[in-house]
């Protein structure tokens, strides 16, 4: 899936350090930061210059290399190293899956490769491991390409489309998982409108959403967070479509705060609401979405902006980073190996086989 201006690819391997795009400071500024450290990469997690959840695991996956990379030792002894990087960078940010899934991964391959294969040489398993954040970062662009095919079965053209936060491919490896269907039909030729929520408090939507769209030339509208009721009231909305950073065993959905008003107000005008994402952010580990860990982050994201404070010194605020949408106002969830609904306990569990 060729588009005529792909969007910025958010993790970059530049053969001896990560090139990382600095996303708090999109859209005025396109900056690259060179990461050399598991510490950077843990920083540039924590304070989201790279956000996203299959971009975060992406970054983590490459940070446990960087952290491992000048250790010397045998395997057993770089196993250990790559465990102990893998375990500091699960701490920097704590919802997405997707972080997790990648750090197991790296600490499976290293496992399999000394107790499967008798790997005894320290260096090997160092490069195995850049290898596997390589092939980490392919698949997910190959998994948002195949779910960006599924979610264009759901669409069709003149469709008017609302989306909240960025799940876009500065959120992934390209391409994206909510957008991932709209560059498609942007190549078929459809003309698809966009609604974007600016995603209070950290604006993934008009800084990120509203950017990557609008520079790959699709119709999108920016509009306040508390005006999808109205946009959605007009008819100007047939399909809501949103990315994910954990779906739990029965398909609730922890997306960006402000996600699970906008699946009630879709039920409430009869618009379905769609989740799009990669297999590996489906956790059927966590049984509801009550068991899944919702980040606070801190008040400065909610009381600064625009350059100046916008509420009274010592008010109490409270900012979680993400809500859970319970499966019920969840129509259908979109994944790189089609599309699952309900009943999905049972149907998500089919997906893994
Ligand atoms: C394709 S995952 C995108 C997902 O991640 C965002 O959270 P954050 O920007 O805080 O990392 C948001 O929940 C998006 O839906």
């Amino acid at each position: 899936m060729e588009t005529a201006q792909q969007p910025l690819q958010s993790v970059v391997w530049a053969g001896d350090h990560l090139d990382l795009l600095d996303q708090r400071l999109l859209p005025e500024e396109i900056v690259y930061l060179a990461l050399t450290t598991a510490e950077d990469v843990w920083e540039a997690i924590r304070h989201l210059k790279v956000r996203g959840a299959p971009a975060i695991g992406i970054a983590a996956a490459f940070g446990v290399y960087l952290g491992v990379r000048e250790v010397s030792g045998d395997a057993e002894q770089v196993q250990a190293e790559i465990n102990r990087q893998a375990d500091y960078l699960a701490t920097s940010r704590p919802t997405a899956v997707n972080l997790f899934w990648a750090l197991d991964r790296m600490k499976a391959k290293a496992d399999a490769l000394l107790t499967g294969e008798g790997l005894r040489d320290g260096e090997v398993l160092k490069e195995a491991m850049l290898s596997e954040a390589i092939q980490i970062q392919a698949e997910d662009e190959e998994t948002c390409r195949l779910i960006g095919e599924h979610a264009l079965t759901l669409l069709h053209d003149g469709i008017g489309v609302l989306t909240h936060c960025n799940a876009g491919g500065l959120a992934t490896a390209k391409y994206g998982t909510a957008l991932a269907p709209l560059y498609l039909a942007q190549e078929r030729g459809w003309n698809v409108k966009v609604f974007a929520d600016e995603t209070r408090p950290v604006l993934q939507g008009s800084r990120l959403t509203a950017f990557e769209l609008q520079q790959a030339g699709i119709d999108v509208t920016l509009i306040c967070d508390n005006m999808a009721a109205m946009v959605m009231s007009k008819g100007w909305v047939q399909a809501v479509i949103v990315g994910t950073d954990r779906v739990a065993a029965n398909g609730d959905v922890a997306n960006k705060i402000g996600t699970y008003g906008v699946a009630v107000l879709a039920k409430a005008h009869g618009i379905p609401f769609y989740v799009a994402c990669p297999m590996s952010t489906i956790d059927l580990n966590t049984p509801t979405g009550a068991e899944i860990p919702i980040e606070e982050r801190n008040e400065e994201e909610v009381t600064e902006g625009f350059g100046k404070r916008t509420a009274p010194r010592g008010v109490k605020v409270f900012n979680p980073a993400f809500d859970v949408t319970p499966n019920e106002y969840v129509t259908a969830i979109i994944t790189e190996k089609g599309v699952v609904q309900a009943p999905y306990g049972e149907n998500l569990r089919k997906l893994f086989g």
